[in-house]
């Protein structure tokens, strides 16, 4: 792991990237927050805190957790299963609005008797990500007592969630959209954003066509979006705790995102003072 590396050219993002599916998504607006686009324009971003965030992924063993991150983050496919144990780690580099941000990723083992060591590591997430297997109902079911366990290490109030569903180049488009009515409503449940993801390498066209690799769906566009939102979520906390409350014009932070992006727009989305 090297923090200090230059961020590559397809890590750096100048827009908000979009949610996959509205019904079930942490926010819909098109762009970040405009006190967030602001600060960053002024590199009036606080100075520690937000740059890295922990992230912990975690779900039944072998929904294919390990598989996403090496997908994003080594950009390689392992159709063979080795079970993690205990946890490993991944440092992904980003640059937002013009700002070095870094995705600590925890990947967690989802075997019971691993699964008190991984949970010593759940501490202090910024985001939850928990992985089901789009074509195994039960691993579907057990999502909500993996949040609920990793939400006892957490501040419920200021963790991101997101329930992704993995392996989606295993169901037929019927298969899937049944799964997806009741992935959603989970995901409403818990207040989370869905995605469904694959991590398989394919041939995008007919062997008489052109021969494209595709590296896995929706993996790259998924930790866009994880990566913007706790970014965009992070400046936000530290603007509220220092510029912001200096100058009298505190943001508030509510759960309710719609009033969040309310207070900013009748304070007139300008720039900063
Ligand atoms: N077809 C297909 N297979 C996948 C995909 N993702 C993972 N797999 C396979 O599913 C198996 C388990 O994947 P892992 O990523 O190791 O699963 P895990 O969730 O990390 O499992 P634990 O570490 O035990 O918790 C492996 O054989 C992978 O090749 C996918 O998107 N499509
Ligand atoms: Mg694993």
């Amino acid at each position: 792991m090297n923090i200090l590396a230059p961020v590559r050219r397809d890590r750096v993002l100048a827009e908000l990237p979009q949610c996959l599916r509205k019904e079930a998504a942490l926010h819909v607006h098109k762009d970040f927050h405009p006190r967030v686009t602001c600060a960053c324009q002024k590199h009036r971003t606080g100075t520690v805190g937000f740059k890295i965030s922990k992230i912990i992924v975690v779900g039944d063993l072998s929904v294919g957790k390990t598989c996403l991150i090496n997908r994003f983050c080594k950009d390689t496919f392992d159709k063979n299963y080795k079970a993690t144990i205990g946890v490993d780690f991944e440092m992904e580099r980003f640059e937002v609005l013009g700002i070095p941000f870094s995705l600590q990723l925890w990947d967690t083992a989802g075997q019971e008797r691993f699964k008190c060591i991984a949970s010593t590591y759940y501490r202090g997430a910024q985001a939850i990500i928990v992985v089901f297997n789009l074509n195994d109902v039960a691993s579907l079911e057990h999502t909500k007592q993996w949040l609920a366990d990793a939400l006892k290490e957490n501040d419920p109030s200021s963790v991101l969630l997101f329930l992704v569903g993995s392996k989606k180049d295993l169901s037929t488009p019927a298969q899937y959209a049944l799964m997806e009515k009741d992935a959603l409503q989970v995901a409403q449940e818990m207040k989370a954003e869905y995605w469904a993801v694959s991590s398989l390498t394919d041939l995008a066209l007919p062997l008489s066509t052109y021969l494209l690799p595709v590296s896995g769906e929706n993996v790259r566009e998924f930790f866009f979006r994880v990566a913007a939102l706790t970014f965009e979520a992070n400046v936000l906390a530290e603007l509220e705790k220092s510029g912001a409350r200096r100058i009298g014009d505190v943001v508030r932070i509510n759960s309710d995102d719609s009033n969040l992006y309310l207070t900013a727009s009748k304070k007139k989305p300008t720039c900063c003072p």
